[in-house]
C-alpha cells in the first residue's frame, strides 16, 4: 500500500469509529429513558468499572496499551454521563425547549465567557442569541428585564482564585443559578501580522489574565500592558491595529474568531489551569434525582465565636459534603460576613431540606441561590483495593511532639495527588537518579504506571539552575499527568521548595543542606505534602517533623533511607503517627521479599530508584508483590 491507500484506509476507519460512537451514545440516551422509568441514578460506576476492566483485558491482546484504553474511556464516559443528565433535565424542565437561546455574557465574540456560553448551549440544539456585556450587573441587569434567558459568569479560577465581584452580585440578585460548567484556560500571546516577540512594545490583556500570566510577563519587561474590558476587546483592538509591535492575550479558539495566531501558547503560571462557570436565570430548574446536583447558599451567621462551626456542623450532620466555602463582607457592615456555600446535595431531598430548616435557626441569614446539575464527571477507577477509612483524633496536648502517639493517636494519612499515603495499599514512588530527557521520562512514566506505581520522581534542582529547575518541573508536571501519576521532586534551598510546591504533588527535603532551619519552616508553611529523610539520629530528625507540623502543614511523612533495622522501625512506628516509607536498595532479585515484609511490618510507601536499563526488570515483580500478595 502506498501513503495514499494507507491514509484512504484510515479515514474510513475513522469515519467507522465516529459511527460507532453515535450509535453508542443513542444507546446511552436510552439507558437515560429507562433510568426515568425506572428510577434509577445515572451514573454506575459498578458497570463502569466492570467494562473498563473488560475493555483493559480486551485492548491488551490487540496490542493497546490500558493506559490509552482508559483516557478514551473516561472521555466517551463523561461524554454519556453529560448527555445522559442533559436529556433528563431537558424532560424535567419542558420550558427550556425553545427554537433560540438568548445568553448574556462578559465581552466580545471570542472572550472566554462567550467560549463558554457557546460550550454550555450546545446541548439545547438551539440557534443562539449572543448579548456582549462590559460588565458583570450588565449580564444580571440584562437576565433581570427578560433581555437574556440565561447569564454566564466566571465564579472561580485554578490560578488567580475567586471572583470576588460575583459573589458580591450574587448576594442582591433575584436570578438563580441553573448550571455549571467548567473551561479550560489557555492563554496565548495572538498577533495580527508576521511578528516575533522581540518587536512587541505593547499588550493588551485582562487585569485578571496578567495576574494569571504574571510569570511570563516578567520576561518582558521592555513591553507595556494596557488593559481592556475582557480578551475578547483586546483581541478586537488587536486585529483592528494590525501591526507586529502589538499583541493581545487570550485564549487560541478565541483569537481565531478574530483573524489573530497564537505567537506563544500556555502563558499561565499554574498550566493547569480552568475557570468555573455559573449559569443564571429567572427561575430555579429542577433537578431530576438520578443525577448529582449541587445546590449553592449564602448565610450570614452572628458574631458569637463558634457560629460558623456550628453551621458547618448541620451539615455535617446530614451527611452533606461540602464542596465550597467563601466569605464575602457584608456592605454597610465592616465587622461581618457573608459565607457562600456549595455542597453536593439536591435542594429538594429530605436530607437538604432538613439542613436548611436547621441552618434557617441558626443563622441571621440564608438564601439559597440555586440547584444544578454538578457539571464534574470524576473519572472512574479500577479498585486497588478499598482505601482505609480509620478517623484521625487529634488530641489538643500543646506540651506533646506534634509527631507522637500521644499528640495523635491514629496514623496520618497523606494525600498526593489522587493517592493516599498511610491507607491499605502502600504508595509505590519511582526515583529517577538522573533528568532524563523528555522521551525518557515519558517511557519511564508509562512503564511506572503499567507496573501499578504511583509517583514518579526526577530531580529537577540537582545543577543549580533554578530556570532550568522550572522547565523541568513542568516537565515533569505535564508528563506525571499524562499518565495520571502523581509527580515529586527533591528540594533543598527555599527557593526550590516555593518553586516545586507550585507544581508538584510531593516534595522530598534533602538533607544536609545549609540554612536548614529556614528550609524547615518554610516547608511547614506550603501546603504540599513533605517527605522526610530520617538521619542517623532518629531522634533530631523527629524534631525536625515537629517544627515543620508546628509551622502548620500536616502533610508530613518519614522516609527511611538507611535500612534501619526492623524493630527499629517498629519501635518508630509506636512512637509517631507520621507514615514511613522506605528506600528500596539492593539485588534486585530480593527487593519484592524484602518490599513485602517490610509492607507486613507497617511500612506504608516504598521508594526505588530507578536508572534506566534496569527498571524493567524490578518494578514490575515488586508492584506484584506488593499489591497482590
Ligand atoms: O449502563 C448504564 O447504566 C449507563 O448509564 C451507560 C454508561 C455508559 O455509557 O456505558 C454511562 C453511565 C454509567 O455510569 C454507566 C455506563
Amino acid at each position: 500500500m502506498n501513503l495514499d491507500d494507507i491514509r484512504t484506509h484510515i479515514s474510513r476507519l475513522d469515519s467507522e469509529l465516529l459511527t460507532l460512537l453515535a450509535k453508542r451514545k443513542a444507546l446511552s440516551l436510552d439507558v437515560a429513558r429507562s433510568k426515568l422509568a425506572n428510577p434509577r441514578p445515572i451514573r454506575d460506576q459498578e458497570r463502569e468499572q466492570a467494562l473498563l476492566v473488560e475493555l483493559i483485558n480486551q485492548g491488551r491482546q490487540l496490542g493497546l496499551d490500558a493506559h490509552y484504553v482508559t483516557r478514551i474511556y473516561h472521555t466517551i464516559i463523561e461524554d454519556s454521563v453529560l448527555s445522559q443528565q442533559a436529556l433528563l433535565q431537558d424532560l424535567l424542565n419542558p420550558q427550556d425547549k425553545a427554537p433560540a437561546i438568548s445568553v448574556a455574557f462578559l465581552g466580545l465574540t471570542g472572550s472566554y465567557s462567550n467560549l463558554a456560553a457557546r460550550k454550555y448551549l450546545s446541548r439545547f440544539q438551539a440557534s443562539i442569541i449572543e448579548h456582549n456585556c462590559e460588565t458583570f450587573q450588565q449580564i444580571l441587569d440584562t437576565v433581570e428585564s427578560g433581555q437574556a434567558q440565561y447569564g454566564i459568569l466566571p465564579i472561580e479560577n485554578t490560578s488567580s482564585g475567586s471572583i470576588n465581584d460575583v459573589f458580591d452580585l450574587m448576594q442582591h440578585t433575584s436570578l438563580s443559578i441553573v448550571g455549571e460548567l467548567t473551561q479550560p484556560i489557555e492563554h496565548c500571546l495572538l498577533v495580527a501580522v508576521d511578528t516575533d516577540v522581540s518587536q512587541l512594545k505593547t499588550l493588551y490583556t485582562h487585569p485578571q489574565v496578567y495576574q494569571q500570566c504574571s510569570q511570563y510577563l516578567k520576561t518582558l519587561p521592555g513591553v507595556k500592558v494596557e488593559f481592556c474590558a475582557a480578551s475578547s476587546n483586546a483581541m478586537e483592538l488587536v486585529a483592528g491595529l494590525k501591526r507586529p509591535d502589538v499583541g493581545a492575550m487570550g485564549s487560541a479558539d478565541g483569537g481565531e474568531l478574530h483573524g489573530l495566531r497564537p505567537l506563544v501558547r500556555g502563558l499561565a503560571n499554574q498550566k493547569q489551569n480552568m475557570t468555573r462557570f455559573i449559569v443564571v436565570a429567572r427561575k430555579p430548574i429542577e433537578v431530576a434525582e438520578q443525577i448529582p446536583a449541587k445546590t449553592s447558599f449564602i448565610m450570614s451567621t452572628g458574631q458569637q465565636s463558634g457560629a460558623l462551626v456550628e453551621a458547618l456542623l448541620v451539615l455535617r450532620g446530614h451527611d452533606i459534603t461540602m464542596t465550597k466555602l467563601e466569605s464575602r463582607p457584608i456592605i454597610g457592615n465592616p465587622w461581618e460576613e457573608m459565607f457562600y456555600v456549595d455542597v453536593a446535595a439536591n435542594v429538594n431531598s429530605p436530607e437538604m431540606q432538613s439542613a436548611l430548616k436547621e441552618l434557617g435557626r441558626i443563622t441571621r441569614f440564608i438564601k439559597v441561590l440555586g440547584c444544578y446539575p454538578s457539571a464534574e464527571v470524576a473519572p472512574t477507577r479500577i479498585p486497588s483495593g478499598a482505601l482505609s477509612q480509620a478517623g484521625n483524633t487529634p488530641r489538643a496536648e500543646a506540651e506533646q511532639p506534634r509527631h507522637s502517639r500521644a499528640y495523635k493517636a491514629d496514623g496520618s494519612r497523606l494525600q498526593i495527588g489522587r493517592f493516599y499515603l498511610g491507607a491499605r495499599e502502600p504508595l509505590l514512588v519511582a526515583m529517577l537518579g538522573a533528568w532524563p530527557g523528555r522521551q525518557q521520562l515519558q517511557e519511564d512514566a508509562r512503564r511506572l504506571k503499567e507496573s501499578g506505581g504511583q509517583v514518579l520522581a526526577a530531580p529537577c534542582f540537582d545543577n543549580g539552575d533554578i530556570q532550568q529547575g522550572l522547565q523541568r518541573l513542568q516537565q515533569l508536571r505535564e508528563v506525571a499527568a499524562q499518565f495520571d501519576l502523581a509527580a515529586m521532586t527533591a528540594v533543598g534551598k527555599v527557593e526550590e521548595l516555593n518553586r516545586a510546591a507550585e507544581y508538584l504533588d510531593l516534595l522530598l527535603l534533602q538533607p544536609d543542606q545549609p540554612q536548614r532551619g529556614e528550609l524547615l519552616i518554610a516547608a511547614g508553611r506550603c501546603t504540599r505534602p513533605l517527605l522526610l529523610p530520617l538521619q542517623p539520629d532518629t531522634a533530631a530528625s523527629l524534631a525536625e517533623a515537629d517544627l515543620i507540623l508546628k509551622e502548620g502543614n500536616q502533610q508530613l511523612a518519614l522516609l527511611d533511607g538507611q535500612g534501619l533495622p526492623l524493630v527499629e522501625l517498629l519501635a518508630l512506628q509506636q512512637q509517631t503517627h507520621l507514615p514511613l516509607l522506605s528506600r528500596l536498595e539492593g539485588e534486585a532479585s530480593l527487593l519484592p521479599e524484602l518490599a513485602h515484609a517490610l509492607k507486613e511490618a507497617g511500612v506504608q510507601g516504598f521508594c526505588i530508584e530507578l536508572d534506566g536499563s534496569q527498571q524493567a526488570d524490578t518494578l514490575a515483580p515488586l508492584a506484584q508483590r506488593l499489591y497482590r500478595g
